[in-house]
């Protein structure tokens, strides 16, 4: 087939292409991800920094909070350096008791300077367990124009910043803080390899990590700039090439450029990444950080404990958008107002199909639907998982078919309509929706279901009302049927006879000029135990017409006689 593109107007000789790197034996493509890493969050630095009013005390307390109770184990708490603010939240949440789990260690970043290290080394005084995480710029254009040094000199910064944060740790912290270091070569992305490589190893000579003593070597793709299948190759590259690679936490910092950070940061983990950084929903600079919402429950949705908890995404959310003042998007994956919903119609019937199956499969084993492996056609995980509802599972609009709108009827109604019947209703609605376009609510679902073929009681219509019915039954079997009702607004009594109460009401509506046959019955309870309302429906040819009924009643004959009436008057109206 020929491609009709045409080429654009746009720019394009204003950039090249991202290096590959050579790995012909690269092992990652076969690995899977077994196991969560460590998470570190860094929604109150580098989330924090990329906002337009960066957060308060109050709203990072907030943060800080529900980042622990998710179950965050390393928090990057901010840039004390930056000015007063972090560095008095960084002092409030070490000097309140019980602030700060024992278990969860906090996370300070900084340049390589020596005042700001002192500040930073300062601000954490009295942790029990801290992390000071330095960070220089290593690649190319930043040597020339941001430090216009050579690659020495930037590597010296990275040398002589890791002996300055030894020394004021050991100078300005006591014995009760437990002191982790991390060193990040900024902008990883567009670093020489071999270079980012020469610095990280010329950190480790300074800080000699070793048993007991782990350093956290974090590659980040401070701007994101290739595929994340070279974006894994790099990191294999790194995770080979570094030495007292047992003593190194490797870690993944992706941002969001291209829009591929979560498949960076997934594909960073199988080439060997032992930790990703990220913020909740994507926040960060420019298009994000990785989103640790994303990557854990993609984790959750393939089976694998992320170690997060995020069974009230909801409750997250609005925390979340509280402390950003930012709203997450309705497509967010797994939290957006509309990622568990469907409109079209054989999304619908597939969903429906599969909730059916699924309870089907969880009965025929004897066991409850979430005992059982989660297998719903369009929905990757269950909503109720992630404390959502299934009333938004399906909504009906001009693009919806039967299989949602009866969806909505069995849900919220407990009416199985069949098959035939569902195609019969789903075109009332679909003229309705075609008519007034936009979306069909499940109550207006109902009413219009109502009104055709139940008795509306705001809006009486219909040829026949049965007020009252007596059958008996001879030894012969022959039902005779006795019924009072109002026929065209007239108060009669009509009888009949036949092999069964059905038939014996069709004979006696001979007598007022109807013609009715059965094609079709079936019924079903709506709910367990003796006040149970069944629910029966009648398939029949009026005339020249084939319509169906619904009777709702605890007596299942009195159910198909009303649903022979709804069908009759639906003939006439
Ligand atoms: C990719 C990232 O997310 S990195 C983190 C970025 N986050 C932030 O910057 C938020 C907090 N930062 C701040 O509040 C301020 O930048 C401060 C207070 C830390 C420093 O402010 P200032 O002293 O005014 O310096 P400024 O930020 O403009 O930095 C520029 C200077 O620092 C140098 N510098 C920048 N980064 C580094 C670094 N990592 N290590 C050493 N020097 C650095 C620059 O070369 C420049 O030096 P020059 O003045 O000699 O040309
Ligand atoms: C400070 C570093 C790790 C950073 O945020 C980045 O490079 O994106
Ligand atoms: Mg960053």
């Amino acid at each position: 087939m020929a491609n009709r593109q045409q080429p654009s107007s746009m720019p394009v000789h204003k950039y090249g292409q991202y290096d590959q790197v050579a790995i012909p034996d690269r092992t990652w493509p076969e690995k899977r991800i077994t196991a969560a890493p460590r998470w570190l969050s860094t929604d109150l630095r580098d989330g924090n920094q990329a906002l337009i009013d960066p957060m308060s005390p109050e709203r990072k307390r907030r943060m800080f909070d529900q980042l622990v109770k998710m179950g965050y184990k390393e928090i990057e708490v901010g840039f004390p350096a930056s000015g007063q603010t972090d560095f008095d939240f960084v002092r409030s949440i070490i000097e309140e008791e019980g602030a700060i789990p024992d278990d969860v260690t906090i996370s300070v970043l900084t340049q390589a300077r020596e005042d700001l290290i002192e500040r930073t080394v300062e601000s954490l005084k009295g942790a029990r367990r801290a992390t000071v995480h330095l960070y220089n710029a290593t690649a190319p254009v930043f040597r020339r124009v941001v430090f216009r040094g050579s690659k020495d000199d930037i590597k010296q910064i990275a040398v002589d910043g890791t002996r300055l944060v030894m020394e004021y740790a050991e100078k300005l912290l006591g014995p009760e803080t437990e002191f982790g270091y991390q060193y990040s070569p900024e902008i990883f992305t567009d670093t020489e390899l071999d270079f980012a490589l020469e610095v990280c190893e010329a950190v480790m000579d300074v800080y000699q990590p070793g048993p007991g003593r782990e350093i956290i070597l974090n590659l980040p793709a401070t701007v994101e700039r290739s595929t994340p299948s070279t974006h894994a190759d790099r990191f294999e590259w790194m995770g080979r090439n570094l030495s007292r690679r047992e003593y190194v936490c490797l870690s993944v910092h992706p941002h969001n450029d291209r829009g591929t950070a979560v498949a960076a940061a997934e594909l960073a983990l199988m080439a060997g990444a032992d930790r990703v950084e990220g913020c909740l929903f994507g926040q960060g600079e420019r298009t994000g950080n990785v989103d640790l919402v994303t990557l854990g429950m993609n984790l959750f949705s393939q089976g694998v404990d992320p170690q997060i908890d995020f069974s009230d995404i909801d409750e997250i959310r609005r925390t979340w958008e509280y402390c950003n003042q930012m709203e997450v998007h309705p497509r967010h994956p797994y939290v957006g107002d509309l990622v568990y919903t469907s409109f079209s119609g054989s999304h619908q019937d597939a969903i429906k199909k599969g909730f059916d199956a699924m309870e089907a499969d969880a009965a025929a084993r004897g066991v409850t639907v979430d005992d059982i492996e989660w297998a719903v056609p369009y929905l990757p995980i269950d909503p109720k998982d992630v404390g959502r509802s299934y009333e938004a599972v399906i909504r009906v609009n001009s693009q919806s078919g039967k299989g949602g709108i009866s969806y909505v009827l069995k849900n919220d109604h407990k009416l199985d309509l069949p098959r035939r019947m569902q195609i019969e209703f789903s075109r009332l609605i679909q003229a309705k929706t075609d008519a007034e376009g936009g979306e069909i609510t499940p109550k207006d679902i109902w009413a219009v279901f109502q009104d055709e073929y139940l008795p509306n009681p705001r809006n009486p219509w219909g040829r026949i009302q049965v007020r009252t019915g007596q059958s008996t039954t001879d030894t012969d079997g022959v039902d005779t049927l006795t019924v009072e009702a109002t026929v065209d607004g007239e108060d009669t009594v009509l009888t009949g006879s036949g092999n069964g109460p059905i038939s014996a009401f069709f004979d006696a509506l001979q007598s007022i000029g109807v013609d009715v046959r059965l094609l079709d019955y079936q019924e079903h309870t709506m709910s367990e135990g003796a006040s149970a309302q069944a629910a029966s429906y009648i398939e029949c040819a009026i005339g020249d017409k084939v319509l169906w009924g619904i009777g709702i009643d605890a007596n299942t004959t009195r159910a198909s006689l009303k649903a022979v009436v709804s069908a009759v008057n639906r003939a006439t109206r």
